[in-house]
């Protein structure tokens, strides 16, 4: 089976083609292929389809083989992928998810996509949809007790769940001891992406990040975009900001007409090879 590997701020996963490639079990697969040792190495596999309703479709597998509803980082290699093995010839193109139709607006050099910017689509902001236990709404500050405890977090889905804590200094403790902790936390029913970020001024936002179902990863497109309305939400930057990740940098931008965060990247192949 032919697959690429590609990136989207260092968030890397697996690209296999279902338009040629049939893949039966993709949850084993992801595990399989992920493992960094005795597999390709990445942060999951991504299934490019064919849709009915889009021009392509998406399907997104964590490292432990769980699927997610949307991925930010993949869905701008997904446009990158159709654009360069000519799939497309169009720079605007819609892929269907989990989370709904998301468009894509690609920028190319030398024939070649290299960013992207993806229509996000609204913020959901009430508990019982991101899901969370609470009974705030929007969900700021929501007390979340650890190891006795309380985190103040702000929870915000981009059609997956994610919960943004705002610190002073972001440290490994937070991500790695912290962040799996609240990952399968009991107020989080469907489990729960964990950021951490650090202000550093109206305009720009440090973030690092715990993946349901990944670990830590160099970056995270719908955490980005959580994080943005999550800081916008407690009045901490303006509505469009840079999101500095281990792995590279999002702009982030909630629409105030539209209601719709929109996110811009780059993307990039790596290699290609055959499982
Ligand atoms: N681990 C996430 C999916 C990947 C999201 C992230 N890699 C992104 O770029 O948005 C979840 O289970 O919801």
């Amino acid at each position: 089976m032919k697959f690429t590997k590609m990136h989207g701020c260092g968030n890397d996963y697996v690209y296999i083609n279902g338009f040629i490639e049939n893949v039966s079990d993709p949850e084993s697969l992801a595990i399989k292929m992920s493992d960094r040792h005795f597999g390709v190495g990445s942060d999951g596999i991504v299934l490019i389809l064919p849709s009915d309703t889009s021009d392509f479709r998406m399907r997104m597998f964590n490292a432990d083989g769980s699927e997610a509803e949307m991925c930010g980082n993949a869905i701008r290699c997904v446009g990158k992928y159709v654009y360069d093995n000519k799939m497309t010839e169009s720079k605007v193109i819609t892929v269907e998810t989990l989370a709904g139709m998301k468009k894509l607006e690609l920028t190319v050099e030398k024939d070649r996509v290299t960013y992207a910017k993806v229509d996000m689509g609204e913020p959901i902001l009430a508990p019982g949809k991101i899901p969370v236990v609470s009974t705030l709404e929007p969900v700021i500050g929501e007390l979340v007790v650890v190891d006795h405890q309380a985190y103040a977090l702000t929870c915000v889905s981009m059609g997956n769940p994610h919960a943004v804590a705002f610190v002073d200094e972001i440290t490994d403790s937070h991500v790695h001891e912290l962040g799996p902790k609240l990952e399968v936390h009991e107020k989080f029913p469907q489990k729960i992406n964990v950021e951490f970020a650090r202000i550093k001024d109206e305009d720009n936002i440090e973030m690092r990040v715990w993946e349901r179902g990944s670990g830590e990863t160099l970056a995270c497109g719908t955490g980005a975009c959580a994080t943005l309305v999550a800081a916008v939400l407690n009045g901490k930057t303006n509505r469009k900001a840079a999101v500095d990740l281990i792995g590279g940098q999002l702009i982030i931008e909630w629409d105030e007409a539209t209601n719709h965060v929109f996110m811009s990247g780059p993307a990039v192949t790596v290699f290609e090879g055959v499982w």
